[in-house]
């Protein structure tokens, strides 16, 4: 068996760049950038107001003076003239600042009568005005590769950025297997249980930036397995569930290799997740992932969540880990790594006692992964653990 690093390096040789497409902006949120976008211009492009009030050219006017409104600057509609010493403009927020200005009086600091302004006592001393290019310059640059948040695609569209290229999403045909599951919402048969992890990758891969799809569930022989895997030839990546072990139903591995799969290893030292395959199938990277629910979701986050990192041209390797003090004592570990399901609050860790790999409830109480490394000796409460944030 070869050890978690191990398998992520191979998992992410099997990574081809996906191609890039041209998407309106609005629908941008969450792509990745595959080219830098440059702004159009600066931003301010103009001094502009930064309050509501009056632009005057004296800076340090004593209050009780008066000065006359020559005129107004909004937004969107700028003064055209400039201002003098003694002159006042009507100025609001976020408009151009008159030629001459060098600040803004804010109108509670002012009292007006007709076409006069007073200054109070105890004026405020910002200037209130924002300079040309202080959110950013004219040649500024969002570079690639970039996965976009809803604040990146404010800036791009305050820089101008009406289209953007981004990586398409790699494109991943979920194959669940076995004769014993049905889909939610279908009636099962007495032996039957619900098909769960397939959808719960599907929403974690879909969260992460790629486009699954949900393939059919193929049953345990060879010719639904075969006619699944032609439904997901096209694929990015084809993720098989289940049917990875050593029982006489389980398949995956024998189906996938009479279609030519190159593997690139078979079991890893982990726990759960030992039965995880991989390769390449004809155009697709292949994942064959273990059938227990736990096992799946594990591996998704563990190994598929950075292929996917990978093909959109992010960097990729495994996922952060903190060090957190232990919230009470735990005991040494087995030969394979283990990812037990934990529960951060506050400053320490709560591994959970039931760390079997069917109990997704246990799943969505954690919030956390404990990594104990193969044949970590015990640990008191208080000593810190490599730990992941879920
Ligand atoms: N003699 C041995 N038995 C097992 C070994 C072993 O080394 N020697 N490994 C165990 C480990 S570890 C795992 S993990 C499982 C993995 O088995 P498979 O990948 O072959 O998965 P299945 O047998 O098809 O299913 C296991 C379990 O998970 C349920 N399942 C499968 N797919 C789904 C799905 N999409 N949604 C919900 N539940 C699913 C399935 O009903 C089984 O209960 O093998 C151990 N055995
Ligand atoms: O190692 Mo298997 O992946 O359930 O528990």
């Amino acid at each position: 068996m070869i050890s978690v690093q191990e398998a992520l390096d191979k998992i992410l040789a099997l990574a081809q760049l996906t191609e890039t497409e041209s998407v309106p902006l609005t629908e941008a949120n969450g792509r990745v950038l595959a080219q830098p976008v440059k702004a159009l211009r600066p931003q301010p492009p103009f001094p502009s107001s930064a309050m509501d009030g009056y632009a005057i050219a004296d800076p340090n006017p004593a209050p009780g003076t008066c000065f006359p409104v020559i005129g107004e600057s909004a937004a969107g509609r700028a003064f055209d003239r400039a201002v003098g010493p003694g002159e006042a403009v009507r100025i609001f927020t976020g408009a151009p600042v008159p030629e001459g200005a060098v600040r803004v009086i804010i109108q509670e600091d002012t009292e007006r009568d007709g076409d006069t302004i007073t200054l109070r006592e105890g004026l405020d001393s910002p200037t209130y005005i924002r300079r040309e290019g202080s959110d950013f310059p004219a040649d500024f640059t969002i570079n690639a590769p970039r996965r976009l948040s809803p604040n990146d695609v404010a800036l791009l569209a305050s820089m101008g950025a009406g289209q953007i290229t981004v990586r398409k999403r790699p494109t991943v045909g979920i194959l669940a297997t076995g004769d014993e599951l049905v889909a939610p919402g279908t009636p099962p048969g007495p032996d039957q249980i619900m098909a769960s992890n397939n959808y719960g990758l599907h929403a974690l891969l879909a969260a992460h930036g790629a486009a699954p799809r949900l393939l059919p569930i193929a049953r345990d022989t060879a010719a639904s397995l075969s006619l699944c895997f032609d439904l997901a030839a096209d694929a990015d990546l084809i993720l098989t569930i289940g049917g990875a072990s050593v029982g006489d139903y389980d398949l995956v591995g024998d189906i996938a290799a009479d279609r030519g799969l190159d593997r690139a290893f078979y079991k890893v030292a982990m726990r759960p997740g030992k039965p995880l395959m991989a390769g390449r199938l004809g155009p697709s990277a292949m994942i064959g992932l273990p059938g227990n629910p736990v096992s799946a979701m594990v591996c998704g986050t563990i190994f598929v969540r950075p292929l996917i990192d990978a093909m959109l041209g992010l960097p990729a390797g495994p996922i952060p880990r903190e060090d957190i003090p232990l919230a009470h004592p735990i005991p040494a570990n087995g030969p394979r790594e283990h990812y037990m399901r934990a529960r951060l609050d506050g400053g320490s860790v709560e591994v959970f006692d039931r760390q079997d790999s069917s109990l997704l409830r246990v799943l969505t109480e954690a919030n956390a992964l404990v990594v104990r490394p193969p044949n970590a000796p015990a640990c008191d409460a208080g000593e810190t653990v490599p730990t992941i944030r879920l």
